[in-house]
């Protein structure tokens, strides 16, 4: 800063000269001329100069320095930022030779952070088309301060390394969805050409690259790849998915894919892969999921999944859970927090199945902080105050002879209490949510079917396997569990199966009145017309209807999402999106009728669900800026959806229309 001033105050003063006295030009020529002359000669001297100068003359000619100019790695010294001398070795190999007087650092290394380059590891740099570790030590001193900078050259070293990382193993199992049901019924030529179009599709995939891959089962291929060739996969989106199912439109034909990555062994990769697919599969299919020491990563998912769901499963996983029951001293049942009346009445499911083996079993739950009233209201009134217990309250009775039952929910961040999960000696898991990470680890037993409509379903088929003729729910309790699945069906229009009415027919014989389910659903006067201001202020985007709000009734917080369901029923939303400000957040409700996926729309608004019913809750937002956060993660769904040729009704009909 001193210099430039000074610099710039010499040229004015010159300047004035010259204009008071212009007989001296010539003699400024000759000065110039001799200026240049001199330096040009004694340029290597006269950064000697500047160097002992500033370094004081115990450098100069110094041992220090002639030991430092034979060094073979390149090195210069430094005050401040400035560098005053620097080695044969630095001036041939980081400025082709070229000698330049007290040039910058960055200039000649740029890039150079003298801080980073202090610390132990160094400082990485890309320098004359080589790779370059930059170390430095300092003597401290401000402006006078002085650093001595080695580099050494690992450009073969980091050519190694990149080749190495590029080169680690991956491991990917590919499982065709619901083999069974997609071949079954096909003609053997039929079948043949679709398996051998499967096969031609993932042998391109993998065979572009050095890895390979063996189909180990009917449906089931593995693949062993480099890394380098993961990150072509994941940069391409899985775009394998789209081929798969672009073999024939006219079957529901897809795969999932687990990929194992970024682990230290083949072995480790392998059961990496295979938890990711079994994380593609619960999430529905037709997706690839990959694991990384850093977590899960998914890609797909934009097509409706294929159920696979066995009943043999479900008689082995009631067999299981009777077996779990009668180890256990006591039974803690407990549902998700701000249980509705499908986590209670498949709560209510399970408590009966403990009751038919004679253990003593209890509902925990949060009675000022539900969604199911009505159900726990009706079940008192028959007599059954004591299958609740505040989840404080049940604390004191557990042991680690204690068997928690989790329904309606597999992820830890929501489940009633995690106390108690910790607390009990053993985990069962009942669910039929399509899986997100943040799942309950180490559950001694999981039935996890996200092709079931509800843990409802689930419960009701379990009790069909469970005890005598005559141990069936009561009149209440089958009630409770059909308006369980009324509720995640939206009156047995969504997400059904047979096996659904197979369900809702037992739970009739056992005597449940449907009259009776649909009082369980009555809403207040405050609650109707909060639903009904939602509804009405909804706007359109792209297929969606979208209602933005302030704050609602914390009594009416249940018309959110009444209000998304209600919104389906408008011709042309396919899906529907209302979120309301709670606190100094914003909560959202999304549903759709099948052909958005909302779960992937609320994952990227790290929220989540399943396929027609998910939703999120963002923090420190307002409901504004959360209007135009979703219209930008349904923007990027649409362009998913395109780009897998499964573009939407409404979108494709606005575009016919352009
Ligand atoms: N952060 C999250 N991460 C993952 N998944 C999440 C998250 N937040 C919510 N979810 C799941 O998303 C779906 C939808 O949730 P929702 O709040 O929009 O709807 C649930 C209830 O509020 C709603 N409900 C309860 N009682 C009634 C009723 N009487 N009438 C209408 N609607 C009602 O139904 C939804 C029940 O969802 P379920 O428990 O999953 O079956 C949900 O899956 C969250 O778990
Ligand atoms: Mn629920």
């Amino acid at each position: 800063m001193l210099t430039a001033a000074l610099a710039v105050l010499c040229a004015l003063l010159v300047l004035v000269l010259l204009v008071q006295r212009p007989a001296i030009w010539p003699v400024l020529v000759v000065l110039a001329v001799l200026w240049f002359a001199l330096f040009g000669v004694f340029r290597y001297r006269v950064r000697s100069w500047v160097a002992r100068w500033v370094c004081g003359g115990s450098f100069e000619k110094s041992k220090t320095q002639f030991s430092l100019e034979p060094l073979s790695q390149p090195a210069a010294l430094l005050s401040g930022e400035t560098v005053l001398w620097y080695n044969t070795e630095f001036r041939t190999r980081l400025m082709k030779g070229e000698a330049l007087l007290v040039p910058r650092v960055q200039k000649v290394l740029p890039g150079l952070d003298l801080q980073e380059a202090r610390k132990v590891s160094g400082q990485l740099l890309n320098l004359a088309d080589g790779v370059w570790s930059a170390h430095s030590s300092t003597v401290p001193g401000e402006a006078e301060s002085m650093t001595l900078l080695v580099l050494n050259e690992e450009t073969a070293l980091r050519k190694v390394e990149a080749e190495y990382k590029a080169s680690r193993p991956g491991y990917l199992v590919f499982l065709v969805d619901g083999y069974d049901d997609v071949f079954s019924d096909m003609l053997d030529s039929e079948r043949a050409r679709l398996l051998e179009g499967i096969n031609r599709v993932l042998e391109d995939m993998i065979g572009r690259g050095t890895g390979f891959l063996r189909r180990v089962a009917s449906g089931r291929y593995i693949a062993v790849v480099e890394e380098r060739q993961l990150e072509q996969f994941a940069k391409r989106g899985y775009d394998v998915l789209d081929k798969i199912r672009a073999l024939d439109p006219s079957v529901n034909l897809s795969i999932s894919i687990g990929v194992g990555r970024g682990a230290k062994t083949l072995r480790e990769a392998q059961d990496m892969a295979v938890q990711a697919l079994d994380m593609a599969q619960g999430r529905g299919g037709d997706q690839a999921a990959e694991m990384t020491p850093d977590g899960f990563t998914f890609y797909g998912g934009v097509s409706h999944g294929v159920e696979k769901r066995s009943k043999v499963r479900s008689r082995i996983v009631a067999d299981q859970l009777v077996k779990l029951i009668k180890e256990a001293d006591h039974v803690v049942i407990m549902g998700h927090r701000m249980s509705d009346l499908d986590a209670i009445g498949s709560a209510e499911g399970v408590l009966r199945i403990c009751k038919i083996c004679d253990v003593p079993a209890v509902i925990a739950v949060r009675r000022d902080a539900t969604l199911a009233g009505s159900l726990i209201n009706a079940l008192i009134a028959a007599g059954q105050e004591d299958d609740f217990i505040d989840p404080k309250g049940a604390l004191p009775i557990i042991s680690q002879r204690t068997l928690c039952i989790v329904v309606d929910t597999y992820q830890l961040g929501l489940v009633e209490s995690r106390e108690i999960l910790e607390k009990c000696g053993k985990v069962a898991v009942i669910d039929h949510h399509r899986k997100g990470v943040g799942f309950i680890e180490k559950a001694d037993l999981v039935c996890h079917e996200p092709y079931a409509s509800s843990a409802s379903e689930l419960v009701t088929e379990f009790l069909q396997y469970v005890g005598d003729r005559d141990d069936k729910p009561n009149r209440i309790e089958a009630e409770g569990l059909l308006s369980g699945i009324m509720l995640d069906t939206r009156d047995f229009t969504l997400h059904t199966g047979v096996r659904t009415f197979e369900a809702a027919a037992a739970l009739r014989r056992y005597g449940a009145e449907t009259e009776h389910v649909r009082q369980l659903f009555d809403v207040s006067m405050v609650e109707y017309t909060t639903k009904a201001t939602l509804v009405s202020e909804a706007q359109m985007y792209r297929g969606c209807a979208i209602t933005v709000s302030g704050e609602v009734a914390p009594e009416a917080r249940v018309a959110i999402a009444q209000a998304a369901n209600d919104l389906l029923t408008i011709q042309n939303v396919e899906a529907s999106f209302v979120a309301v400000q709670v606190g100094g957040g914003v909560n959202i409700s999304a549903r759709s009728l099948g052909a958005v996926n909302v779960q992937v729309i609320m994952e990227s608004l790290g929220g989540g669900g399943h396929q027609t019913m998910a939703a999120a809750q963002l923090k420190h937002i307002t409901p504004e800026a959360v209007r135009s956060r979703i219209q930008t993660a349904i923007d990027q769904y649409r362009e998913a959806q395109k780009k897998s040729g499964l573009e939407s009704e409404s979108e494709q009909k606005k575009k016919d229309k352009q």
